[in-house]
């Protein structure tokens, strides 16, 4: 693998190479043939000229580095992380102040560096947005709240991993409303440098909802892997090609192999060919629901124990003809414990819940309306999280490439 600080000799296609000279005194490049790069900063596309490193990446035809011949992949993985100083730095807590943009275009903030399934998810949502990567699920939320971003795409459940606990506390925490819903086939793969196989591999990282979803596959490829958690999939490729890792594998999308110059070793690793994740499109406003078409209503709500609560609760649903789709509980952060004095026996413990419901009703339609009126009559808290229409989108496990 180059570093950013070596210089090298490279063969370009002629088209790449119509430049004119540039001024800068650590790099020359030519019209011709035959040029070379200086390369000392983060990013090759600012010693290029305008070049855009990607592009030079597929044009590379071979390389001559300091005596040692290199392969074309090498190089090519080497542009292709250059390439990558240019992709936008996720948004931290400490960046949220700053001023937003006014341009047309939807801003979508989403959790992960580009090349995580989020920011496909958040594509596949608002396809003209601007996509805003964040560190945390935390940063998102905010960037919406403060107007940094206008839309927040995040993963609540998977199919083979189930719920992202986090974000279901975070939605209780922030006020801001689900407006729809987006569900995304996701493709893990197994990727490693140029030149890596799977038996030069001692780890393996990855988002732990990733590395929970392709566990069995992994023990089946006999693989003598530690694996480790990271924050987001293409995180953990940016990783391996920025620090030259080369006993170490990512779980990601091929899109994030093409983004930082990694190889595909193994392709579709996930435990089942159904392996979606729903995503929550978050905004500051709540839509106005409809009955015309598939609308599903998010509900969370808590209740001071008193007999079968949650049992006449969920029966509200059941009396009206309404599907329930999921139901979740999560610790009640303001009273997490009850204690219980039996019969003056002991003092007994009983844990705290929020529970969160999915129902697919719209809250245009009547009975959800009257449901609702009813398990506000049996709890203390009961706030509607969102009513947005159900993602339609007709899938087969191959059919999208995320
Ligand atoms: O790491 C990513 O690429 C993400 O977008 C996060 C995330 C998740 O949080 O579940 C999203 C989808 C996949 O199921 C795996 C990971």
């Amino acid at each position: 693998m180059l570093s950013v600080t070596q210089s090298f000799v490279i063969s370009l296609n002629k088209s790449i190479v119509s430049t004119r000279s540039p001024r800068s005194k650590h790099y020359r490049l030519t019209r011709y043939r035959k040029c070379t790069i200086r390369c000392e900063k983060e990013s090759l596309h600012s010693t290029t000229n305008g070049i855009d490193p990607a592009a030079m990446a597929a044009s590379i035809d071979n390389v001559a580095f300091a005596g040692v011949s290199k392969t074309r992949n090498d190089l090519q993985s080497s542009c292709a992380i250059l390439s990558s100083g240019n992709l936008p730095k996720p948004l931290t807590i400490n960046d949220t102040s700053r001023a937003p943009m006014h341009g047309l275009e939807m801003r979508v903030a989403y959790q992960g560096v580009p090349g995580a399934y989020s920011e496909a998810a958040a594509g596949n949502a608002y396809p003209n947005g601007e996509m805003i990567p964040c560190d945390q699920f935390e940063v998102a939320f905010q960037a919406v709240e403060l107007w940094v971003a206008d839309r927040a795409v995040l993963p609540l459940e998977n199919s083979l991993g189930g719920s992202i606990h986090r974000n279901y506390d975070l939605l209780l925490r922030h006020r801001l409303h689900i407006v729809g819903e987006v569900q995304l086939p996701v493709n893990h793969c197994l990727l490693a440098l140029p030149g890596v196989g799977t038996q030069d591999l001692n780890r393996v990282i990855s988002h732990p909802q990733a590395l929970s979803q392709c566990e069995l596959t992994l023990t089946k490829l006999g693989l003598k892997v530690t694996r480790e958690a990271g924050y987001d999939t293409a995180g953990a490729a940016e990783l391996i090609a920025k620090s030259n890792l080369r006993d170490t594998a990512a779980i990601a999308s091929k899109h994030a192999a093409k983004l930082y110059g990694l190889n595909v070793l193994v392709d579709s690793i996930h435990d089942d060919s159904n392996n979606v994740t729903r995503f929550a499109m978050l905004a500051r406003e709540p839509i106005i629901p409809h009955i015309g078409r598939p609308f599903r209503t998010s509900i969370v709500f808590a209740h001071d124990n008193s007999t079968a609560v949650l049992f006449k609760v969920l029966s509200v649903f059941a009396f009206r003809n309404i599907n329930l789709t999921k139901i979740e509980s999560r610790p009640r952060r303001v009273r997490p414990i009850t204690l219980v004095d039996e019969a003056n026996v002991g003092t007994a413990k009983r844990f705290e819940y929020m529970f969160y419901v999915d129902f697919d009703a719209s809250m245009a339609d009547v009975r959800a309306q009257n449901a609702l009126s009813d398990v506000q009559e049996y709890t203390t808290f009961l706030r509607v999280l969102g009513s947005y229409p159900i993602d339609m989108t007709p899938w087969s496990p191959s059919s999208r490439d995320s």
